[in-house]
């Protein structure tokens, strides 16, 4: 690895990629794989309009339509590879073999859901597989384009927990230089089931009703409290699997978009941004393997099972996968 100036490649460069890119940019050399802003990045980079770095901040990094094409370029290894595309089981770790080098490529997976590391490990045996509970509430729209509010930090260890966290101190370390919020963990799982708590019922319940989390709040008296209980099931579901979370920290996450309502800034979760765009969502990332990891355990989670059916049923109406 060149230490002071590594080499990165971003898969998958919509809303969240997009930030960590910019960032990334100011420490490292980066590449962008694409697809539908491709045209639109290649010619005017991403502009970035955020309440945490400030308006109108720009990126243009190297763009390319494929792995195959940043593999091409180069002969240097890729030192990182950094996956910011949605969750979409079974399908990625093909689509980056060409930039992943045994070995030496680490790989960071800046994405939400639960149990979604293990295809990695499984395809890339060799090579360090670090994953993140990612803050970061942006939107692209349009193409190239990206908005972004409220919070930026990323929660960073290394898979599975057992494994060192030498990579995972040197990539906090990158991000950190960079201008990032970013802390090492030992068990990030922890984290990742946390962050959880947010995306298992925020992320499907405004897919569901076309709401920002604001306007759901709004729409009757029982919705906040819903949101609670949907969380609390989450909460039931991550103490089988090891993780206990205290309720004051389950309120904690529930009171982020409840304190917003007064405001009026409103969040829209990016499975709704999905929905909106047709696009198909990571409902099995994060509300299939929360409710299967919920049977496999006897835990209840009426709420959940529900959401998923319905979810299941929506996602099937997205086109636009990998
Ligand atoms: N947005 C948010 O506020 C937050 C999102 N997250 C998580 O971060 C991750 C990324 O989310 P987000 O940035 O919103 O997602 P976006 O949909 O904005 O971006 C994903 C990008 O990946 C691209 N992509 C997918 N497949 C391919 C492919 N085969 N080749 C090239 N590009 C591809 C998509 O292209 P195309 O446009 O063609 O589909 C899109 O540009 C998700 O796991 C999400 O849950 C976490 C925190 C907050
Ligand atoms: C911003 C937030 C927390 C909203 O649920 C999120 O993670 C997402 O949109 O996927």
């Amino acid at each position: 690895m060149t230490a002071d100036h590594p080499k990165v490649l971003f898969f998958g460069v919509g809303s969240v990629g997009a930030v960590y890119l910019y960032l990334i940019s100011k420490v490292a050399s980066t590449t962008a794989v694409c697809r539908s802003n491709y045209d639109v990045v290649k010619e005017k980079g991403f502009t970035i309009n955020s309440t945490i770095f400030g308006n109108g901040l720009h990126v243009a990094p190297n763009v390319v339509r494929s792995c195959e094409e940043a593999a091409a370029q180069d002969s240097r290894p890729f030192d990182y590879v950094i996956l910011t595309c949605k969750v979409l089981p079974g399908i990625y770790p093909k689509i980056i073999k060409s930039v992943v080098t045994p070995g030496h490529t680490v790989i960071a997976l800046l994405q939400n859901g639960i149990g979604i590391e293990e295809e990695y490990l499984e395809a890339f045996p060799n090579n360090p597989t670090l994953t993140a509970a990612t803050y970061c509430a942006t939107v692209q729209r349009p193409p190239g384009v990206i908005a972004h509010q409220e919070v930026e930090r990323l929660e960073i260890g290394s898979y599975p927990s057992s494994a060192p966290n030498t990579h995972a101190q040197a990539f906090t370390s990158l991000l950190q230089q960079a201008g990032a919020t970013a802390t090492v963990f030992d068990d990030v799982q922890a984290k990742r089931w946390y962050k959880l708590l947010l995306n298992a019922s925020w992320n499907p319940i405004c897919a569901l009703t076309q709401s920002s989390d604001v306007q759901f709040m709004q729409s009757s008296e029982d919705a906040t409290n819903f949101v609670l209980d949907v969380m609390l099931e989450t909460r039931e579901i991550a103490l089988s699997q090891g993780y206990d979370i205290a309720r004051a920290e389950v309120e904690a996450q529930w009171e982020r978009a409840t304190r917003r309502v007064a405001t009026g800034k409103a969040v829209e979760p990016s499975m709704l941004q999905d929905v909106k765009a047709g696009r198909k969502t990571e409902v099995e990332a994060i509300v299939g393997n929360t409710v299967r990891m919920a049977r496999a355990k006897g835990v209840p989670c009426g709420k959940l099972e529900t959401i998923y059916l319905l979810m299941k049923s929506l996602d099937r109406r997205m086109g636009g996968g990998a």
